[in-house]
């Protein structure tokens, strides 16, 4: 079967973007991570499909696999891109779209190449908590922002060797069995805070990620070490925009904000 696809970036974390309005395409694992795979595939961070909407609330529906070909909740990157897609695709209106994903419905916003995301609310907080590690022992924060993150704030974000340290947070026995991702974040002297992020299922560190860099504004303003709206400088050299609303530990009203750019288009066997 031929499959027409979009290849998609968002501030550098890549995606396989498919149109599957009709509902006829429907993906093993195995297909994702051939589909993903950056030698013998097209090669991404992660792959989604354009799914039609409940024809009431949403307009469309994301489903979002990581590069192993496993299907997770939420991608904020991700989101962005799909968002434009679904936009090109006729999707949508002047207000923007709602649609649906595994972790709640959301809606977006587009002006000026930049798209806005609402993402659904933080939960499942721990704090100021400890992690030993075969690489050292740190103080994080953990959150779900959609998706798991495990945050830790660093003298020198681009010091740490990120791939050894990361795979060891994301398959530590505290997070089982679900893993996490991992960021790593450094609050730079203009407060711009550089982040750098271990992805659960590309197994590496990807350019950008939508929801860790949530989690790292977020556990930013829980330290006291900023105020929303933040500003995040990720790994492929994209400012990406944070804001919401903090009461506590209550967070909500999550906006994300940034680019999402076409890069080819294809058409791809599987
Ligand atoms: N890159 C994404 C997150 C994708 C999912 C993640 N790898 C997981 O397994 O939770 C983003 O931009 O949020």
């Amino acid at each position: 079967m031929e499959i027409n696809f979009t290849k998609m970036h968002g501030a550098g974390n890549d995606f396989v973007m498919i149109e599957n309005l009709d509902g006829k395409i429907e993906l093993a694992s195995e297909q994702v991570a051939q589909l993903c795979d950056r030698r013998f595939g097209i090669g991404a961070d992660g792959l989604i499909l354009l799914n039609p909407g409940d024809g009431e609330k949403t307009e469309a529906t994301m489903v979002y696999y990581n590069s192993d070909g496993g299907r997770v909740d939420m991608c904020g990157n991700g989101a962005r891109c799909f968002t434009s897609f679904a936009l090109q695709n006729g999707l949508g209106g002047e207000n923007g779209i709602s649609f649906k994903t595994d972790a709640g419905p959301m809606t977006a916003t587009a002006k000026d190449g930049q798209f806005t995301i609402k993402l659904t609310p933080m939960h499942d907080l721990r704090r100021d908590k400890t992690l030993v590690t075969p690489h050292g022992s740190f103080e994080y924060q953990f959150m779900n922002t959609g998706v798991e993150h495990v945050v830790a704030f660093v003298d020198d974000v681009d010091a740490i060797d990120i791939k050894p340290l990361g795979s060891s947070v994301r398959y530590h026995q505290d997070f089982e069995p679900k893993g996490t991702n991992a960021n790593f974040a450094q609050v730079q002297d203009d407060g711009i805070i550089k982040v750098r992020t271990y992805e659960r299922g590309v197994e590496d560190e990807t350019l950008a990620c939508g929801t860790g860099v949530t989690a790292v504004a977020i556990a930013a303003t829980l330290k006291g070490l900023a105020e929303a709206p933040v500003s995040l400088l990720v790994a492929g050299g994209d400012i990406l925009t944070i804001d919401f609303d903090r009461d506590g530990e209550t967070v909500n009203n999550v906006t994300l904000t940034g680019p999402a750019k076409n890069v080819f288009t294809g058409t791809v066997e599987i």
